[in-house]
């Protein structure tokens, strides 16, 4: 179905819940994920999906312009993808390849985006997708330069905290200039277990996240992907995928009304491009816990809607 109008959604929404209650495949009455996690002003696997926006920009000013676009529309949470940043000349991997030059730059933008929230309890999700994942990351360096700025974050953090400021983690932190609680991390480019305790270390949430672009990987497949970034300590699970035709659209929410009933963290399903913009409104009656949005920008991927639109949505599917 194309993502519609409010009455249009409810019956699909219930049509499908429906059909997966008569199949066994999700329970009745409202999936609660049992171990919810709070960033700041926002709530994974509380009642109502947290509603993100991207940053798409190249360098660190375009990122702060979005992210004041984000907090202007009512998002929950800014992803900054830094994926997509420029890398200065200096900067440029090469020989003998700084990645805490990298980390430094990425940490320039994060600095710009948070000064913009700062006061509106909004979390930063920082993320490096790979061009394996749909990103701008050469997969290849990802684990090192991960890892180098989950380092730098520590440090910043160990520092703010000396210095009597709390950083992430709670509502009322807005004295904080660490907006950013949480890191991306991907499961297909290994080593999940080591960056999440690594990430947990430094203060922050770990993100374990998949992405296919061209197709949408059978239900045990999706499944053994969220329980693996479960077991690997994440504190979210997330999956995005490519459908081809409206079965796989439903497939992919039927996989999330089961990880919901399965999984202790909170699980966040998306099927990107038209054939799944439904999958952004309505995934949180599945149990899915995040949905990502676009505020006047370019979409940091296919088939994201505008967050008024998704905000009208969930207001009908979540009363
Ligand atoms: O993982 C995701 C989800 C996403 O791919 C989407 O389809 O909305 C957008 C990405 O920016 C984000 O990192």
């Amino acid at each position: 179905m194309s993502a519609g109008r409010p009455e249009d959604l409810r019956r699909y929404v219930q049509d499908l819940s429906t059909g997966l209650r008569a199949r066994g495949l999700m329970v009745p009455g409202s999936p609660v994920c049992t171990r919810p996690v709070t960033w700041r002003a926002a709530v994974l696997g509380g009642p109502r999906p947290v509603v993100a926006v991207a940053t798409t920009g190249a360098d660190a000013a375009a990122c702060a312009a979005q992210a004041r676009a984000a907090r202007l529309a009512g998002a929950d949470l800014v992803e900054l993808r830094a994926d997509l940043l420029t890398v200065p000349p200096a900067d440029a991997p090469g020989e003998g390849r700084a990645s805490q030059a990298l980390a430094d730059s990425w940490l320039r933008a994060a600095r710009a985006v948070e000064e913009v929230l700062h006061g509106s309890g909004i979390p930063v999700l920082l993320t490096v997708r790979t061009a394996a994942e749909g990103g701008g990351f050469d997969a290849d360096a990802y684990r090192a330069a991960l890892a180098c700025v989950i380092e730098r974050l520590g440090e910043r953090h160990r520092v703010d905290a000396a210095g009597g400021r709390v950083t992430g983690g709670s509502a009322d932190a807005d004295a904080a200039e660490s907006a950013i609680t949480a890191i991306d991390v991907e499961l297909a480019r290994g080593e999940l277990p080591r960056l999440v305790q690594l990430a947990h270390r430094a203060g922050l949430d770990a993100v374990a996240s998949s992405h296919d672009f061209a197709a949408t990987p059978d239900d045990a497949e999706l499944l053994r992907r969220l329980r693996a970034m479960q077991d690997a300590g994440a504190d979210v699970a997330k999956i995005a995928v490519t459908p081809s035709d409206p079965s796989d659209v439903e497939r992919l929410l039927g996989v999330a009304a089961r990880a919901r009933g399965e999984l202790d963290i909170p699980v966040v399903a998306i099927a990107m491009g038209e054939a799944g913009a439904v999958t952004r409104l309505a995934g949180g009656v599945f149990g899915s816990a995040l949905t990502f949005a676009t505020a006047g920008s370019a979409a940091s991927a296919p088939g994201q809607l505008p967050v008024a639109r998704v905000r009208t949505a969930l207001a009908a599917l979540h009363p």
